[in-house]
């Protein structure tokens, strides 16, 4: 099943760049910019990656980022990445990059976009890999901090699809990036966010009615609210879900309890997704395969996934 899973043609749509930094690349780079780390070897570095929660998940991944410096490093953490796209028949991906991540440590945005871009376009060229790139604002900082970012990113504008909201979710609404996305789509940007990963329904309502996104990144507890259930539904608003992320961050205790499968079958448009896969076992056709082993998910149920993956990316062939 492994095999026909990673054949099928597959897009990603939820895939943090940032989060595919392997722990044999991190170390590589660490040494090739002269960082010391706080672990000893890359086995130290993989025990570390267990969490009880996302903010767990995420003060280790902004460690981690530490190592980007370069634009040279930011090619590097990509093309690793559509390498992997490559060997999983991923044909399309819609990565998100969190650029706060980088500026606050002094790394100038256009060394980080310059590298992504580069790669992002090699492998359209060389791998016949399609892409859209994410900018993400780190919804714990303020508004005004993702209003500069936002500046910033003006002058590169045809490097991006859309804006994105990520990291720390509870606390953190939608609502308190209202102004900044309004002006996002004013300028021409498509919107996504995350929305009910850890937080309640209530974030996803506001998701879709303030920041008027295209898809809602994760969103499993939609299926606590009815009345939300059917406008996802009738609208088709697809979810990004990411099922290994979600069982290593314990947004459920095990894959078996995993309401993808259950979201399908009411015509929910979901689809399957790595999020951060150096951190959380695997890449798509690993969290495919999860569905299968753990949820007996059937290769229609995998065909269907698959073509909504294809069906709701935001920039169509
Ligand atoms: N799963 C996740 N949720 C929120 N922010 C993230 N940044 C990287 N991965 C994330
Ligand atoms: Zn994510």
């Amino acid at each position: 099943m492994y095999d026909w899973l990673n054949a099928l043609p597959k897009a990603e749509l939820h895939l943090h760049l940032e989060g595919s930094l392997e722990p044999e690349l991190l170390f590589a780079l660490a040494e090739r910019n002269k960082i010391a780390l706080p672990w000893n070897d890359v086995e130290t570095l993989r025990k570390a990656y267990a969490f009880n929660n996302l903010q767990e998940f995420l003060d280790l991944y902004y460690k981690g980022a530490d190592v980007l410096r370069t634009s040279q490093d930011f090619y590097d953490l990509t093309w690793a990445y559509l390498l992997r796209c490559k060997a999983q028949n991923v044909i399309h991906t819609e990565p998100f990059f969190d650029p706060q991540t980088h500026t606050d440590r002094g790394v100038p945005f256009e060394v980080v976009l310059n590298g992504i871009a580069a790669a992002l376009k090699d492998g359209e060229q060389q791998l016949g890999i399609t892409s859209g790139l994410i900018l993400s604002f780190l919804r714990h900082l303020s508004e005004a901090e993702a209003e500069k970012t936002l500046d910033q990113a003006l002058p590169f504008r045809d490097a991006f699809v859309a804006v994105g909201l990520d990291s720390s979710e509870m606390g953190h609404p939608p609502s308190k990036f209202q102004r900044v996305f309004d002006r996002a789509r004013h300028e021409g940007f498509l919107t996504v966010a995350h929305a009910g990963e850890e937080g309640p329904p209530e974030y996803i309502w506001e998701a879709i009615d303030l920041l008027k996104i295209q898809r809602i990144d994760h969103g499993v507890r939609a299926i606590e609210d009815e009345r939300l259930m059917q406008r996802i539904i009738d609208e088709q608003i697809p979810l990004t879900v990411c099922p290994l992320s979600n069982t290593k961050l314990c947004v459920f205790d095990d894959m078996a309890q995993h309401n993808i499968l259950d979201m399908l079958e009411r015509g929910v448009k979901v689809t399957v997704n790595s999020d951060d896969p150096a951190y959380f076992g695997g890449y798509v056709t690993e969290n495919f395969h999860a569905l299968y082993t753990s949820l007996g998910m059937t290769q229609d149920q995998a065909k269907r996934l698959a073509q909504n993956s294809l069906d709701a990316r935001l920039i169509k062939p």
